[in-house]
């Protein structure tokens, strides 16, 4: 397999941007040199640690998708370049989930792991989130979570043997470049769930749902400048409409909008009675309150919004576009009743970008 080089345009044009942004860092021009002779010599090149930190803010900054980039410049950036077999990612991956847990107060963190390089291909984790929850497949359906049969199904295939419980937390399965993925199961301390309940009806509890703290995506590639990190799992923390509104409410998710009707006494006959929507503010006024009696860190989709149009705002004053996608921009619960429905946005791409594997 002949690995992709560097492109020096690039590059070139991620170091211009660092010195732009970065003025202490003083004239790019010795450092442009320097990387077109290393990329000249080996393919690729290497970042400081301060262009690696700059390049994944931007990359976050950039991420038209992201409704939450109002603190970009606060990404805590984790340098494990130097991590070669599986299982020290494996190990890096539970440190992290610890760091960015804290006890509730979440911090958004990165870890970049090596990237691909001409000498050495880069290991990939197979799991989409460093936290997911099993699908099981039963005769009458399925139990757990739906969206995660696939990697239930790999896992149990190396090995891992579940509990057929709703919640049980997947172990992460790291594919090194070449040869068996290594299995990981999560400590539980690494683990912080949230048990949902209801503030004004004592049922909810007995739904026995609950939801983990941090949301960890360890399925896209940080890119920079030219260079691909394809292991760089990044944390925020969750907006509520993401548990409440598709994780739990959607038909191919956990799928709850009928039980939790039923328990309300609605009347689920017809479409006309809203009653899916009832559900729906239910679902989410039980999982905002319950991050919050746990104390961890949560947004709600309204104040959200308008932080992100803050941002917006604050890029414009700064010079720059701040790209977006209405589609994902707009929450899924309420869209009209926030303000970033009545608007439209530039939909360019920049890099610095965290990017689906190709
Ligand atoms: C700090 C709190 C944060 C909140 C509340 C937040 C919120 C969100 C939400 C709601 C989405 C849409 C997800 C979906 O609909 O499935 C999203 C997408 C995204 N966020 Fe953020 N985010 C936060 C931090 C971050 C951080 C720290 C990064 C990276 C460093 C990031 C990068 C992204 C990217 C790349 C996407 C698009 C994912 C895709 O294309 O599949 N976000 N964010
Ligand atoms: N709050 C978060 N949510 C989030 C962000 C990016 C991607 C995702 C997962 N999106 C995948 C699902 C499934 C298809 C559409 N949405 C969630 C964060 C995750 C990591 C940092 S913030």
């Amino acid at each position: 397999v002949v690995r992709r080089t560097t492109d020096l345009g690039e590059a070139e044009r991620f170091i211009r941007l660092f010195h732009t942004e970065n003025p202490s860092a003083g004239n790019p021009y010795t450092r442009l040199r320097d990387v077109a002779r290393e990329v000249a010599r080996r393919g690729t090149y290497t970042h400081t640690y301060e262009e690696l930190e700059f390049g994944a803010r931007v990359a976050w900054r950039n991420s038209n998708r992201c409704i939450g980039r109002l603190y970009w410049r606060s990404l805590k950036v984790r340098d494990r370049r130097q991590v070669s077999t599986a299982e020290g990612i494996a190990l890096e991956c539970v440190a992290h989930l610890r760091d960015a847990t804290g006890r509730g107060k979440i911090r958004p963190t990165v870890t970049v792991l090596p990237p691909d390089t001409p000498a050495l291909p880069a290991f990939r984790i197979v799991n989409d989130q460093l936290i997911r929850y099993a699908g099981y497949r039963t005769p009458d359906g399925v139990r757990g979570d739906p969206a995660n049969l696939a990697l239930t199904e790999t896992a149990t295939r190396l090995g891992w043997r579940g509990r057929g419980g709703r919640f049980d937390v997947l172990p992460l399965v790291i594919r090194p470049p070449a040869g068996e993925p290594l299995l990981c199961n999560l400590p539980g301390d690494a683990v912080l769930e949230v048990p949902l309940t209801h503030p004004d009806y004592p049922w909810f509890e007995e739904l026995g749902l609950r939801w983990h703290a941090v949301p960890a995506i360890s399925d896209m590639c940080l890119e920079i400048g030219g260079i691909c990190y394809p292991c760089a799992p990044f944390n925020g923390w969750y907006m509520g409409t993401e548990i409440g509104a598709r994780n739990l409410a959607d038909a191919d998710r956990y799928d709850q909008l009928g039980v939790v009707a039923e328990r309300l006494g609605l009347d689920t006959s017809s479409e006309r009675t809203l009653w899916r929507d009832h559900a729906l503010v239910e679902l989410n006024v039980a999982v905002l309150h319950s991050f919050e009696q746990a104390g961890v860190s949560m947004t709600d989709h309204h104040t959200e919004s308008r932080r992100f149009l803050t941002h917006l705002s604050r890029e414009e004053q700064a010079g720059r576009v701040c790209p977006a996608d209405w589609s994902w921009i707009v929450p899924p619960l309420s869209g009209s009743a926030t303000p970033v429905f009545h608007r439209y946005y530039d939909t360019r791409v920049l890099t610095p970008a965290f990017v689906h594997h190709r």
